[in-house]
């Protein structure tokens, strides 16, 4: 549904240039629900708007359904636009505008003129986000979560093939977050709507994509499926966005009595790590059995992402020295990344 090809984007500035874009390519499928992560300034806002051609690439393709969008012009432009929908971090209401109106808006342009039509799909849009009960309300008496359910009632109105989301979730509360990025997914499901979407949170990403690509200064870094990133991160920006999701801090309470080196009477404190490649099998309970290790789980942070189970856990480890040195040796080999953090 959407090709990139060898896009490359500089902006010109009066003494020096940009370069945003650098060779890009990928390929998002129909019906897919592809991420790009990148940090600030990383080039994600101009990837998404050479999508719909808001920036025009300063060199390669965008094919969008077929067309080399990068060749259209004037009228052309303007009907491919409204094959692509698109939502915003500040959602972009017109506050003048009731709900019901700033969606009818959309039919308006697209040059629909009767008010039975009108009336109709919106109030099948408003219902479709859940917001029929607020079509008379202004956005000024709205929340976050609600003015972005206007918003992507607004960007469905005319049917698109593919929506847009430009960190449509990073001016909202966790929750609120969640509830809209559900929302999507079942837009998704429901429409087979092909949706490509830019952020700069991991739990995003793992909450609705399918594929997930990383940029950095400009550059497609890596990409692969969710699953394939959570298992298999190549680049260490990519292993610093998983961390940021899975990381967890010893609490006070421990780091105050936790000591570097071994004291009678305290017990080794580990970090555990599990990522895609660790084995999925009961392992405390294997090395509790194997070599009578036990182990007293501190805090845990375990999570799935693309079919993928991932986290850490944080626990203090009781038992046999040498027998202790056995289990640590049958966690790595099940691909279980162990830090010793000291004695607690
Ligand atoms: N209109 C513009 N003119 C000149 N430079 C620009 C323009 N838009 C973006 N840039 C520059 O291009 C680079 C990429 O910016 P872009 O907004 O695409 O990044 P981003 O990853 O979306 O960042 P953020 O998450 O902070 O919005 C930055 O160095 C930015 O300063």
């Amino acid at each position: 549904m959407i090709i990139l090809k060898n896009v490359n984007k500089i902006y010109h500035q009066k003494k020096h240039s940009i370069e945003a874009l650098k060779d890009i390519n990928l390929e998002i499928a129909k019906g897919e629900i592809y991420g790009v992560i990148g940090s600030s300034g990383a080039g994600k806002s101009t990837l998404i708007r050479c999508v719909n051609m808001l920036e025009s690439p300063s060199s390669g393709q965008v094919i969008v359904d077929g067309t080399d969008v990068t060749k259209l012009k004037d009228y052309a432009l303007i009907k491919h636009r409204r094959q692509i929908g698109m939502i915003f971090q500040h959602f972009n209401l017109l506050s003048s505008r009731t709900v019901f109106g700033n969606v009818a808006l959309a039919l308006e342009f697209n040059g629909e003129t009767n008010k039975e039509k009108i009336n109709k799909r919106v109030f099948e849009l408003l219902e479709l986000v859940g917001l029929a009960d607020k079509h008379a309300s202004y956005p000024a008496n709205l929340s976050g979560g609600q003015k972005q359910r206007v918003a992507i009632a607004r960007a469905l109105a005319t049917e698109p093939k593919v929506l847009l989301c430009d960190e449509a979730t990073s001016a909202l509360d966790p929750a609120t977050t969640s509830s809209i990025l559900s929302l999507l997914k079942d837009i998704n499901r429901r429409l087979n709507i092909t949706i490509l979407l830019i952020t700069h949170e991991m739990d995003v990403v793992k909450k609705i994509c399918d594929k997930v690509g990383v940029i950095s200064q400009g550059q497609l870094i890596e990409q692969g499926t969710v699953a394939e990133l959570f298992s298999h991160p190549k680049t260490p920006l990519a292993k610093s966005f998983i961390e940021s999701t899975i990381d967890i801090e010893i609490p006070d309470d421990y780091q105050a009595k936790l000591q570097s080196t071994e004291v009678a009477g305290k017990h080794p404190l580990l970090k555990l790590t599990f990522t895609g490649r660790s084995v999925d099998a009961p392992v405390l309970s294997e090395i509790a059995q194997r070599y009578g290790i036990l182990s007293n789980i501190i805090s845990a942070r375990m999570d799935y992402a693309g079919g993928v189970k991932f986290g850490v856990m944080l626990a203090e480890f009781s038992g046999e020295n040498s027998k202790l040195e056995l289990a640590i040796a049958f966690l790595r080999e099940q691909h279980v990344k162990i830090e010793e953090l000291g004695y607690v």
